[in-house]
């Protein structure tokens, strides 16, 4: 796999005709990711659009509620085809083990391969401060981080999202085989904007990501196809 393939680019953008257009600026993208800003406008017909292109494809629609619901959501979701799905790890080891079994069941259903699904440790825009006085999560961030990603592992998930500052601690207690997903990444050059727990593109493959998030580095840039040379001519240099 060459560094550009572990690169994956969210759509981030609240329209069909704004997802299609940047489509069409970074032709060289291979891994799209749709979240729920772009998903909510356009429904599944985006990720028709990207099968069409022979895109990869993350739905990251970060599912966090009742087990039964989650099942539901993730039966459907199943259904779609797409390669990676998150839900939020803190829904609990139930919720879980039913979104699991249900992603599968859904794909079953439709003739398709089933969604690797990724637990949400813990959101790269929040700190050890957000954590401790905020949340009042008596524990300290990286040992929660792993927590969430050794429930999910337990329930049988195979990977989590994970900001890259903890990809190197869950990468050794979880194994080689575990997916690590890293939004949270910024070259030098680029604005840290909401993200608090950052690194920089090199540094986390380093430490472990399968795969890098980069969203507005490339998508907000001038000159969006220029950010995303760069960022591969600076990892393969
Ligand atoms: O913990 C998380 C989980 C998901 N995200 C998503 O990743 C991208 C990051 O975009 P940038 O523009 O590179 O900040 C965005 O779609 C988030 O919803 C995350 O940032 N952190």
């Amino acid at each position: 796999m060459t560094a550009a393939d572990r690169i994956i680019v969210p759509l981030d953008v609240s329209s069909g005709e704004e997802a299609i257009a940047l489509l069409d600026r970074l032709p060289d993208v291979g891994f799209w990711k749709v979240g729920l800003e772009l998903f909510v406008s356009t429904g599944p017909s985006i990720l028709e659009e990207l099968k069409q292109r022979q895109k990869r494809i993350f739905l990251d629609l970060k599912f966090h509620d009742i087990p039964n619901t989650m099942a539901g959501a993730c039966r459907g979701a199943g259904r779609y085809g797409v390669d990676l799905l998150t839900v939020h790890g803190a829904a609990g080891r139930t919720a879980l083990q039913r979104a699991l079994e249900a992603s599968r069941e859904g794909a079953q259903s439709a003739g398709l391969s089933p969604p690797n699904l990724l637990a949400i440790t813990l959101l790269t825009s929040l700190n050890s401060r957000d954590l401790a006085f905020d949340l009042k999560v008596p524990v300290e961030l990286p040992e929660y981080a792993l927590q969430m990603a050794l429930l999910a592992q337990e329930s049988g998930i195979p990977g989590a999202v994970c900001s890259p500052q903890e990809a190197a601690g869950l990468r050794r207690v979880c194994g080689d085989e575990f997916l690590l997903v890293c939004p949270g990444v910024r070259p030098t050059w680029a604005e840290g904007g909401d993200q608090r727990r950052v690194m920089t593109p090199q540094e986390a493959l380093k430490a472990g990501a399968s795969y890098l998030v980069i969203g507005r580095p490339i998508t907000a840039a001038d000159d969006p196809q220029g950010a995303w040379n760069r960022i591969n001519d600076e990892l393969v240099g």
